[in-house]
């Protein structure tokens, strides 16, 4: 409504005018953009004061001009869009001053002659039109109908016009301004990936945005709005037990006006399938009053998935997707605690593949691979749910059996049950290729019964280890118990180590020679061989402190003085006729050939001791083949560059294959003294060392025979081409003073 000025002023007001002024109020109400209001007022305003032109020239942006936004009357189509500088004429006289101007017809206003003066105008009006308390322009009247002049009772309409204008033109930008607002907060919502949805104080769904329905499966706001979005997207838990509305966190938010973030919790499709989200409730406040709450979520499907990716690759084996170490771990963890609660006995199984490695050579690593996701299944599908099966690496499975009562003897029974069956199961026929014919493999299995915490982690897969290697010694296939005397055995190779390391310190160890003979009876040279004589000790055997040195890594600084010490005596040599040709064969273990120093060490030990490579041969067991081939390969041709020789020692009694036998640069294969111990009496024996000879010859290896402990061995032997012998009957192994007397006496 138009506000007027007092009642005075009412009672001069025509009824016209009045009705004027009411109908313009009605319409500035009505009208929301800005330029129709300043048209209406150039229109409605001329017509109530009765002007012959009116026009407004609004002040622009850089409030260095003005220009005529609307204009009405006789000479409008004249000044409609036109600017003009703020300093120019009556307009910017008002608008600087921010003061009505009228003049009559004989004024003497000195801008009359200004630009926008209008031909023939006789008398003129101008207020301000303001806004917010600043000028935004002006009403300008020029020329009254009648040739009359402006009077004071139409400055005062114009003014109270120009205030309703101002009010108007205020609102207009207001909404304009909320509109902008509203549109810029729908598009933020619209293009916003998060899906955002709104719900009042009763949860029910006020807004929801388009990735909201997305998400939801929803096509339209109105399949939300007005809804129970608890209801909807919550009404039940995964397991599908129903979601009590109490339980919603949104509600929470609303109900306490609290911001909550829930980081995953599933919610529920309009097709009834659910998916992981991430949600954010926020309360809406309106006038300091709870109002409802905004929600945003996101869909967290992807995230779960690598999650879940992750953990897979950090507790379980890629190749068969059992768990791996660290989560076999956690189980035995745990597992030793629930024991502990309930007394009741549990295994532990480690099993093992028998010559997996050559069927990884021979076959290929694939078919490798797929013989051990098979043996994985098959382990699976011979224990119980409960129980876990864990792939070590390689081709090493440990299997965890619990809940197994609390007598031992019937836990053993059960475990060594379970075990056959995994057992029987693996040694069934495997199809590894379309190509290949049925494989057949054979497992070893140690097996210890634990206890609640008696025996700490460690040392269970200690003794399970143990059984297991007793089941390889026993000849593979077998299954084996860990029993007290194995851990006699543990408990003495500890005490063996220490005192080793003690020994090494202290020179306790010696080499002895062990001649090696050629088919006239010359001594061609020796075989170093490591004794062992500890302080206030009896002297220990190679077969009993070799193994622990190989297994706790001692072999590596015993075999480096090994070889450096041999390397001294070969230079010691280099002086004698005697001597000098003589050549010394030195016992490499898997392990120190397995250090990627080892070639070095080879070499410095020639180098500082400036023995002739040529007199230094390296024997290699057969177990140096349990690695990596080509690894081995690689760095015995690197040693032969020197000019070292190697020997195969113990040959046929492990891995030994013509492939390997083809595949390694060897100078000489030894026959292992088991096959001449028995070459008269074994006919097998005598066969396979004929086959050793017949081979190695056509390979150009030369051929040595160990063990030679009898003449008609020794004759057999010559008959069948060997040409080269170690044993008893030429010397046993003896100190180097023994040893140099026995060349002087030949
Ligand atoms: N019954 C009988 N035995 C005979 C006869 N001739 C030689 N021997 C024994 O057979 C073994 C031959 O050594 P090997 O096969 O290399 O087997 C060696 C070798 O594998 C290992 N070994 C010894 N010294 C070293 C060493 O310096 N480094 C490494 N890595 N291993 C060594 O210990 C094993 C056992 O060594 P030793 O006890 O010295 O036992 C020696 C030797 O004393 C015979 O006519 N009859």
């Amino acid at each position: 409504m138009i506000e007027l000025p007092d009642a005075n002023f009412q009672s001069d007001l025509t009824r016209e005018e009045l009705s004027l002024l009411l109908n313009l109020g009605e319409r500035l109400n009505s009208e929301l953009d800005p330029n129709n209001i300043l048209s209406l007022v150039a229109e409605l305003a001329c017509k109530i004061i009765g002007a012959e032109t009116l026009a407004l020239p609004m002040v622009d942006l850089d409030e260095k001009t003005y220009t005529y936004r609307a204009a009405y009357g006789k000479h409008a189509e004249l000044l409609q869009e036109k600017t003009f500088p703020t300093f120019d004429g009556a307009c910017g006289w008002v608008i600087k001053h921010q003061r009505p101007l009228l003049f009559g017809a004989g004024g003497d206003f000195e801008m009359r002659m200004d630009a926008h003066w209008l031909p023939g105008q006789a008398s003129s009006l101008l207020v301000p039109l303001m806004c917010r308390g600043a000028i935004i322009g002006g009403l300008s009247a020029m020329g009254k109908i009648g040739n009359v002049p402006f009077d004071q009772h139409d400055q005062t309409m114009l003014t109270l016009i120009a205030n309703q204008a101002g009010i108007a033109i205020d609102n207009a930008r207001l909404f304009q301004k909320l509109s902008l607002e509203e549109s810029r907060l729908r598009l933020v919502l619209d293009s916003a990936g998060e899906a955002i949805y709104g719900v009042d104080l009763d949860g029910l769904c006020i807004f929801a945005n388009p990735s909201c329905l997305r998400l939801l499966g929803y096509e339209r706001q109105e399949d939300l709005a007005g809804k129970l979005m608890h209801n909807l997207i919550h009404h039940t838990y995964p397991d599908g037990r129903p979601f009590p509305v109490a339980e919603c966190k949104v509600r929470l938010s609303v109900r306490n006006g609290e911001y909550v973030h829930v980081e995953n919790e599933l919610h529920w499709r309009a097709d009834g399938t659910a998916f992981p989200v991430e949600y954010w409730s926020r309360p809406i406040y309106r006038d300091g009053k709870l109002d409802g709450a905004v929600v945003t979520f996101i869909d967290i499907t992807e995230r779960k998935l690598t999650e879940e990716k992750i953990l897979r690759l950090a507790y379980f084996d890629p190749l068969t997707n059992l768990p791996n170490r660290r989560l076999l771990m956690d189980r035995f963890k745990q597992a030793l605690i629930a024991s502990d609660r309930s007394k009741e006995l549990g295994a532990l199984i480690i099993l093992d593949l028998d010559n997996f490695k050559t069927i990884n050579d021979t076959l290929g690593h694939d078919i490798g691979d797929q013989l051990l996701i098979l043996v994985a299944q098959r382990i699976l599908d011979n224990i119980r749910q409960e129980d876990t099966v864990s792939r070590l690496g390689g081709d090493e499975y440990v299997v965890m059996l619990e809940n197994m009562g609390t007598d031992p003897i019937t836990a053993s029974n059960q475990a060594e049950m379970i075990a056959e069956k995994i057992r029987n199961a693996l040694a069934l026929p495997y199809m590894l290729s379309d190509k290949l014919q049925a494989h057949y493999s054979t497992c070893s299995f140690g097996i210890t019964l634990f206890q609640g915490h008696k025996v700490p982690i460690e040392t269970l897969f200690k003794q399970a280890d143990v059984a297991l290697y007793q089941a390889k010694d026993a000849g593979r296939n077998a299954i084996r118990f860990f029993s007290p005397e194995m851990q006699a055995a543990i408990d003495s190779r500890s005490e063996m180590e220490t005192t080793m390391r003690n020994g090494l310190l202290h020179n306790e160890f010696q080499l002895f020679y062990q001649p090696q003979i050629d088919i006239d009876g010359e001594i061609i040279g020796a075989e170093a061989l490591l004794r062992w004589f500890p302080r206030d000790q009896e002297s220990v055997l190679p077969i009993q402190f070799i193994p622990v040195a190989e297994e706790v890594g001692l072999i590596i600084p015993l075999g480096l003085w090994v070889m450096e010490t041999a390397c001294a005596q070969l230079k010691a040599w280099e002086n004698d006729p005697r001597t000098r040709h003589l050549k010394i064969a030195v016992n490499v273990s898997a392990r120190q050939l397995r250090q990627l120093e080892f070639v070095k060490q080879v070499q410095d030990a020639l180098e500082f001791s400036g023995a002739n490579p040529s007199l230094l041969k390296l024997e290699l067991t057969e177990s140096v083949l349990l690695e990596d081939v080509d690894d081995i390969v690689e760095r015995m041709q690197q040693i032969k560059l020197f000019g070292v020789t190697f020997s195969l020692d113990d040959f046929g009694t492990g891995f030994s294959s013509l492939s390997y036998l083809k595949r390694l640069p060897l100078d000489q294969v030894k026959i292992d003294q088991s096959f001449v111990r028995d070459i008269h009496t074994d006919p097998n024996d005598a066969a396979i060392v004929r086959a050793i000879i017949a081979m190695s010859h056509s390979l150009g290896l030369k051929v040595i025979a160990e063990g030679v402990e009898t003449k008609s061995q020794l004759n057999f032997l010559k008959n069948y081409g060997c040409a080269h012998f170690q044993g008893y009957l030429f010397g046993k192994p003896m100190p180097i003073e023994e040893f140099e007397k026995l060349l002087k006496r030949i």
